[in-house]
């Protein structure tokens, strides 16, 4: 029985036989990987023939860049690639690292999605997490706020809240864009059945719910003077209302690991921004008028 062909490391060359999943540019990293190692088979002792017949099913080559210099003349000395190519090839750190994590978070938030339909595992906890899920909606925090800030009696008070205010319209402004923007599709196996959304609110990058999350409760610590007990369970609620939105569905890990910085990020901008009656005099003046 003849043994297999070897390159020039000695390893046999089975990607000579005809892929089935088409262009290995196109087919995933294996394919990208079979590929290099392919374009790398030109050291003596390789085999040309094999790496041509590969080069030639590829998009690449049918972009009409790839040369087939050795056809019609000897098949033992296959020109080098144009420098072009090689780099077109050759898969990015960055590209695989990307997919790698993305692969990780679709796989990570299918099996944390156990609470996205009342016949999942964990259905039954699905209306407890419905109720965690309004806690943190923006519906109720602006009306919370204005409310507040129709009954606050104290300068103080009232620059706390008007500062909140300013905080949750920018959260759903900034969120927005990016979902905008981003346009990444909701789990498959959420369910859309969401109180009071938005357009855009079919995109799931990132989570409304977690920049609110992040960015009130780390409002809260620097602004309320609670007791030790209160402050751990602000953080918990923050933390068990990201959790929640992937366990329903709703996200996949990414888009609430993200919302968790960007709502502790703008929460930076509004400090920075802060407004009190000497910088935006006008806006106290007008919520003190009769
Ligand atoms: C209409 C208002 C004022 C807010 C919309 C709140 C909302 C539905 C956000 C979506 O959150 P997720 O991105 O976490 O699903």
């Amino acid at each position: 029985m003849p043994s297999p062909r070897r390159n020039a490391e000695g390893r046999p060359l089975a990607a000579c036989a005809p892929s089935s999943s088409g262009s290995p540019a196109h087919g995933g990293g294996g394919g990208r990987f079979e590929f290099q190692s392919l374009l790398s088979s030109r050291a003596p002792g390789a085999d040309p023939t094999c790496a041509r017949l590969r080069a030639s099913e590829s998009p690449v080559h049918r972009r009409g860049s790839f040369p087939l210099a050795g056809a019609g003349s000897s098949p033992a000395l296959p020109s080098p690639l144009p420098e072009e190519d090689r780099m077109d090839l050759n898969p990015s750190f960055l590209g695989i690292a990307l997919r790698s994590l993305l692969a990780i978070d679709l796989w990570l938030s299918k099996k944390l999605g156990v609470c996205a339909g009342e016949s999942s595992s964990w259905g039954s906890v699905r209306p407890l997490m419905k109720l965690l899920e309004i806690s943190g909606h923006g519906i109720p925090w602006l009306l919370g706020t204005l409310y507040c800030l129709s009954r606050s009696d104290s300068w103080a008070g009232r620059e706390v809240l008007m500062n909140l205010l300013f905080s949750l319209l920018l959260d759903l402004l900034l969120v927005a864009l990016i979902k905008g923007l981003v346009r990444r599709r909701r789990p498959a196996h959420n369910q859309m059945d969401m109180f009071f959304t938005l357009s855009v609110d079919k995109y799931s990058f990132p989570s409304g719910h977690a920049t609110r999350a992040a960015l009130v409760s780390r409002f809260i610590l620097n602004h309320l003077v609670l007791a030790i007990p209160l402050r751990v369970l602000v953080v918990l609620w923050a933390f068990i209302l990201g959790l929640s939105r992937v366990m329903l569905g709703r996200h996949n890990v990414t888009d609430v690991a993200f919302g968790f910085f960007l709502g502790y990020m703008q929460y930076s901008i509004v400090d920075y921004c802060w407004l009190s009656p000497h910088n935006a005099p006008v806006l106290f003046v007008l919520w003190n008028q009769p």
